[in-house]
């Protein structure tokens, strides 16, 4: 209950197309439910044939009784046309007043359903606008406990299942116990004898649906979990098609998938078999009634013991047949809703995580880079133990500063933690002495530009690459940043120029001009700091050379963290850092350093050596 009361809070914004909503409804539901009592009239028209001789006069307008004065116009003119004419021309009447009545009640009804959708399909783009701008903001460390796959099906099939279950159960949960209301009140004006006799058989139904929903429930976490692995496998597949080939991994991973989807079938088996369980109970509860009805009612017309005629007692059979449909509706919206929840609470659970990386109600507004970065004493972990113990590195303006140490030693870990990707455990760093978490974080992370190892690229024309996030760009702007990054002859060459799309993550271009592409989004960025995850090694000698050239003309008068896997790189960074098991073991310039004969003369020796 508490999900679907969330669910709402989504809806209320829009709550004022709920009384549109209401007036259409009623609107379709009274016409619908008056085209029934219309058969009492068609079936006189029939079976009484020469009976209506007199003509009812026409009822003055009385505020008191609307439908009175409604039914004695109708009285007064069908046995006009009766009286005047023929049977005929009073049936033919009477069907006339069925088509208009029938088309106002369509129409009600589809306007109706209208308003819904647009309500339904708003509360839908804001949930999944909650969860991007959710998943957006979220700090690295809630991306690596969680499978990609998994959040995927959350943004997709769960906001999709929403919609198909809450949200319809929400549209038939609002219509059609009117439906039924009104029915029975019309259904008493004809009978009240009969209508009490099949009121206690609803509790019935009512009880058999309710413990159907609730085994639902189960089943229904368990199947969008398994759509999520589905995803996963999928996503990851997708991904590494080249090494799945390469490595005639086909088979391996066709079984993984099979097994997922193997087991995902069984459960929506399952579940579908007992979702539709509840419309069918339903149905053979209302025939049995409907059985009983005739029974009785039958009974009680040959006694000679009911209010009711014959053609009375047919309209009223027919109109207590529009009850099955409604109540059909209600207990399948019933079950179907359990399984909307279940998708809604996945839903909320990603909205509700807690946010790692916060920005303070207070934070500072930092529009420029003065004097330098301190990393002042600060320590980190992922999880239990530190990866970085007690670092303390100032980096002036200007300068470059390189960090070195075997794989797994915390570069990465220590420039993830500067445009706060992370936050240190203990200790602070600071930007011309305040605290990286003190500052707004739109800001900080406006200092710096990244350039990191693999290179990350959208689905989108090279200049949009370029001009990343801003769309306003000048192009002059865009094609002198490819030019200092060695990357403006390349794109030149290309038919559509800067226009050209790239392909997924770049894959229509080689590594070296993915590389430089994404550092001409660094140039275009002008950020005053620079981090640089080293990015030639996978590079070669020609491709190397452009991207290293670009790289030096990207570094010119920037601060720049380089984090170093070729030594031959860094010989002239102003301070080489080298770092061991998340510790500095060693500082200086490279000519310093070598003259140590510590860690960094074997870290040199080790490479030529290669
Ligand atoms: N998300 C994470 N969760 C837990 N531990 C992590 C995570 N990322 C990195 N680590 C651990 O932190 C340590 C430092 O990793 P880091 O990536 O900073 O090293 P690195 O020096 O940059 O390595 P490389 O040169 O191979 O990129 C490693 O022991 C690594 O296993």
């Amino acid at each position: 209950m508490k999900t679907f009361r969330r669910f709402l809070t989504f809806a209320t914004p829009l709550r004022h197309y709920l009384p549109e909503y209401i007036i259409y409804t009623i609107i379709g539901v009274v016409f619908g439910l008056v085209n029934f009592v219309m058969l009492i009239p068609i079936l006189d028209s029939i079976f009484k044939q020469n009976n209506i001789t007199v003509i009812t006069p026409k009822p003055s307008f009385n505020w008191e009784d609307p439908v009175k004065y409604v039914s004695g116009t109708f009285d007064h003119y069908y046995t006009s046309y009766a009286a005047n004419g023929s049977p005929l021309h009073a049936l033919v009447f009477v069907c006339v007043i069925i088509g208009c009545i029938t088309l106002v009640a369509n129409i009600a009804k589809y306007m109706g359903t209208r308003t819904l959708i647009r309500m339904r399909m708003t509360v839908l783009e804001r949930m999944r606008n909650a969860l991007y701008k959710k998943l957006m903001g979220q700090s690295l460390s809630f991306y690596h406990t969680r499978q990609k796959g998994d959040i995927l099906s959350v943004v997709t099939n769960d906001v999709q299942e929403v919609e198909w279950t809450i949200v319809n159960s929400i549209q038939i949960l609002l219509r059609d116990p009117l439906v039924i209301i009104g029915t029975f009140i019309i259904l008493f004006v004809m009978s009240a004898k009969l209508t009490l006799f099949t009121i206690v058989f609803f509790p019935i139904s009512g009880f058999l649906v309710s413990y159907i929903s609730k085994k639902l429930k189960q089943k229904g976490y368990f199947s969008q979990e398994m759509l999520g692995k589905i995803l996963n496998v999928s996503e990851e597949s997708l991904g590494a098609v080249r090494v799945i080939q390469g490595f005639n991994g086909q088979t391996f991973m066709q079984r993984k998938f099979e097994q997922v989807n193997r087991q995902f079938t069984k459960v929506s088996r399952a579940l579908f078999n007992q979702r539709e369980l509840a419309s069918p109970i339903s149905e053979i509860l209302g025939i049995f009634i409907v059985v009983a009805l005739i029974i009785y009612g039958g009974s009680l017309i040959l006694g000679g013991d009911s209010e009711l005629s014959g053609s009375k007692f047919i309209a009223y059979l027919g109109l207590y047949s529009q009850i099955l449909q409604p109540a059909k509706n209600i207990s399948s919206a019933i079950t179907g809703l359990q399984k909307g929840l279940v998708a809604g609470e996945r839903i909320f659970k990603v909205l509700d995580e807690p946010e790692m990386i916060v920005e303070k109600p207070n934070a500072q507004s930092i529009d420029s880079f003065q004097s330098d970065i301190h990393y002042n004493n600060i320590s980190f972990k992922y999880e239990q133990s530190n990866v970085l113990h007690n670092i303390d590195l100032k980096i002036e303006k200007g300068k470059m500063v390189a960090l070195v140490g075997r794989s797994g030693s915390g570069k990465s870990t220590m420039a993830d933690l500067l445009p706060r990707f992370y936050d240190v455990t203990e200790g602070k760093i600071t930007i011309d002495g305040k605290d990286v978490r003190d500052l707004k974080l739109h800001d900080l992370r406006d200092l710096m530009g990244t350039v990191s190892q693999e290179a990350i690229l959208f689905n989108d024309s090279i200049f949009n690459n370029i001009a990343f996030g801003q769309p306003d760009a000048k192009p002059g702007d865009v094609i002198n940043a490819a030019k200092i990054a060695n990357a403006h002859e390349f794109i030149h060459q290309m038919e559509q120029g800067y226009e050209t799309n790239i392909g997924d993550r770049g894959m229509k271009l080689s590594g070296g001009q993915r590389q430089r592409l994404t550092i001409a989004r660094a140039i275009f960025k002008n950020p005053p700091i620079l981090i640089l995850d080293e990015a030639t090694s996978a590079l070669d000698t020609e491709s190397e050379k452009l991207v290293q050239e670009a790289l030096e003309n990207l570094m010119k008068s920037r601060t720049t963290i380089v984090i170093a896997h070729r030594l031959s790189t860094i010989q002239y960074a102003d301070e080489i850092i080298v770092l061991e098991k998340g510790e500095i073991v060693e500082r200086g310039t490279h000519d310093e350093l070598l003259a140590k004969q510590g860690t960094y003369k074997k870290l040199v020796e080790m490479q030529e050596f290669k």
